[in-house]
């Protein structure tokens, strides 16, 4: 039997060899780079305990430069703050050498993130299928109609729960619009109305029986609506660990590999429930009649896809491209829909409301824009043509992103060796882009610090943002580039747009105009107890 002493011989010896091995590589590493002095298996990211990922590698920024190099999870990273750096990571060529996003290891797979959905799938031939099918029934103009339809009809109802609560409620915004959003990629993606905003009012008005408002009758219990939105955050927050945390450390460090575990638990819960859904509407299209039409929404278009009731109507080609889109990788494009849709959209609509609220002259603007295009009548429904002529909305949106953006960095990893940078890289080199700092470079923008749509708005009739009038196409990457640009960018616009058409009738005041945004800084900002009442407008 081995002694207890052998087992501390055996183990001190391994880290030996660990710690060697690994300070072996940093000091013959190709192509040292400024960057701060990593430690073994956790890298650097001690150095962030106290502040959010996107401070950190902002302070990381400023004393290292434009190039400089970071240790995550043991693993040397390549950070690039400025756009021309980043220019061929973004190249729109399927011949790109820089498809992949994450690297591929055990415990990515453990999260059914290979060769399934898009979003993380590494593979690129498996990715190459699903995203054809994805932007094929996301990227039509029938599916922009939809779109615009079903979100103008979710924040009338949701309008009608917040009138309901009256102008003094308090209302934590943050919570409504992941309610909002997870709502409206559900429905896009499935068909189905999952009553989940319907579910958050029930909640609210369950826990405190002074409010006036009515339940809503929803098949949907309260408990299992919020474990749905819960998991889907959950689910992103499991991607966290499994970028900063070796595998090794989410199946053996104490406290990581509980928390670990219950990622893995959500992921059953999550997947499972999705595959529910597909099975579900794979049996209803079998038993519609070949005469009647289905109805278009994501889950139809890849069920029906390259079989005789295919409602598709962009031919394939490629022989590759012609076989039926399985259960599996249908299940993984709904996720992919749920991840890339809900955080985001919630967020950046939390921040355009907190802007405005400190920017009221910028609010102003964008009410004369709502009541030049949309007239008077405050009843009627918006059209998709509406939405495509606020133009000040847009260059809000984009201001506002600029300025706090949910998505501050993506990842990149070259297959073959190649040049970034003046520097030539082996393959599988971890680049890592830092949105941030390329949206406010001094080289690209002009007073990058001012919050100012202006800069966004009808550029061409003045010489003031001259910068931004020549360089702004590729300085600016809300929705990422390349091949991997996000498919969502044309719904999340319609659903930012239509959401700021409140201001119309509303003002959305902040609770405490003065408090700064507070933020849950993590892989991505999102705003926390974002507090606001919504009060009819003053004309
Ligand atoms: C304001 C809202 C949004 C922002 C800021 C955003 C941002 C991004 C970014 C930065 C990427 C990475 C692109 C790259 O690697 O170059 C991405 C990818 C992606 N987004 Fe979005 N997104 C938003 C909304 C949406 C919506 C509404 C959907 C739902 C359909 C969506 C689905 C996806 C998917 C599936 C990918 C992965 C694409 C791939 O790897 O091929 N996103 N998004």
């Amino acid at each position: 039997m081995i002694s207890l002493f052998g087992i501390s011989s055996l183990l001190v010896t391994l880290i030996v060899i660990y710690v060697s091995r690994f300070y072996y590589r940093y000091f013959t590493r190709k192509n040292p780079l400024p960057g701060p002095f990593p430690l073994p298996l956790i890298g650097n990211i001690h150095l962030s305990i106290g502040m959010g990922f996107n401070e950190f590698f902002t302070s990381m920024h400023k004393k290292y430069g434009d190039m400089f190099e970071i240790y995550l999870a043991g693993e040397r990273n390549i950070v690039l703050c400025r756009a021309d750096l980043t220019d061929k990571l973004n190249m729109p060529s399927t011949k790109s050498n820089f498809f992949t996003r994450f690297v591929t290891d055990e415990a990515f797979i453990e999260y059914e993130l290979y060769g399934v959905g898009i979003g993380s799938n590494n593979d690129f031939e498996s990715w190459k299928f699903n995203r054809q099918f994805f932007d094929q029934s996301i990227l039509t103009p029938n599916f922009n109609y939809q779109a615009v339809e079903w979100v103008n009809v979710l924040c009338k109802e949701m309008e009608s729960y917040w009138v309901d609560l009256g102008e003094n409620y308090e209302l934590d915004l943050s919570r409504w619009m992941h309610r909002f959003t997870n709502e409206i990629i559900f429905k896009v993606t499935t068909g189905i109305k999952n009553n989940s905003v319907a579910s958050y009012y029930n909640s609210i008005l369950e826990s405190d029986n002074t409010l006036k408002g009515k339940k809503v009758e929803t098949v949907e219990t309260v408990e299992e609506s919020d474990k749905f939105v819960k998991s889907v955050e959950t689910y992103v927050r499991g991607l966290i660990y499994l970028t900063v945390c070796k595998q090794f450390v989410l199946h053996y460090v104490p406290f990581i590999r509980e928390k670990w575990k219950s990622y893995l638990e959500n992921k059953d819960y999550l997947l499972n429930k999705l595959g529910k859904v597909v099975k579900e509407r794979k049996a209803e299209i079998e038993n519609t009649p070949l005469d009647q039409p289905l109805r278009h929404d994501m889950v139809t278009s890849y069920i029906t896809a390259n079989t005789p009731r295919d409602i598709n109507t962009v031919k394939r080609s490629g022989a590759d491209l012609l076989r039926p889109v399985t259960d599996r990788e249908i299940r993984g494009m709904v996720l992919d829909s749920l991840l890339g849709g809900t955080e985001t959209v919630a967020n950046v609509f939390c921040f355009i409301v907190y802007y405005l609220g400190r920017y009221p002259e910028v609010k102003q603007k964008v009410r004369r824009e709502l009541d030049a295009v949309l007239g008077n009548d405050l009843t009627k429904l918006v059209t998709y043509e509406n939405l495509e002529e606020l133009q000040y909305c847009a260059a809000v949106i984009n201001e506002v992103f600029r300025n706090c953006p949910v998505s501050f960095m993506m990842h990149r990893l070259n297959t073959e060796s190649d040049n970034v940078g003046g520097y030539d890289w082996p393959a599988s080199t971890r680049f890592l882009m830092l949105y941030s700092a390329i949206m406010k470079h001094k080289d690209n923008w002009t007073d990058p610090d001012k919050f100012d749509p202006d800069r966004w708005y009808k550029i061409e009739e003045s010489d003031k943002y001259l910068l931004e009038k020549q360089k702004a196409k590729n300085v600016f990457p809300m929705f990422g580039g390349g091949i991997r640009i996000c498919p969502g960018k044309k719904l999340a616009i319609i659903e930012l747009k239509s959401l700021m058409i409140y201001f119309r009738k509303y003002d959305i005041e902040m609770a405490d105009i003065n408090a700064p945004l507070k933020l849950r800084r993590e892989y991505i900002n999102t705003a926390e107890d974002f507090i606001v009442k919504v009060k009819p407008r003053k004309f």
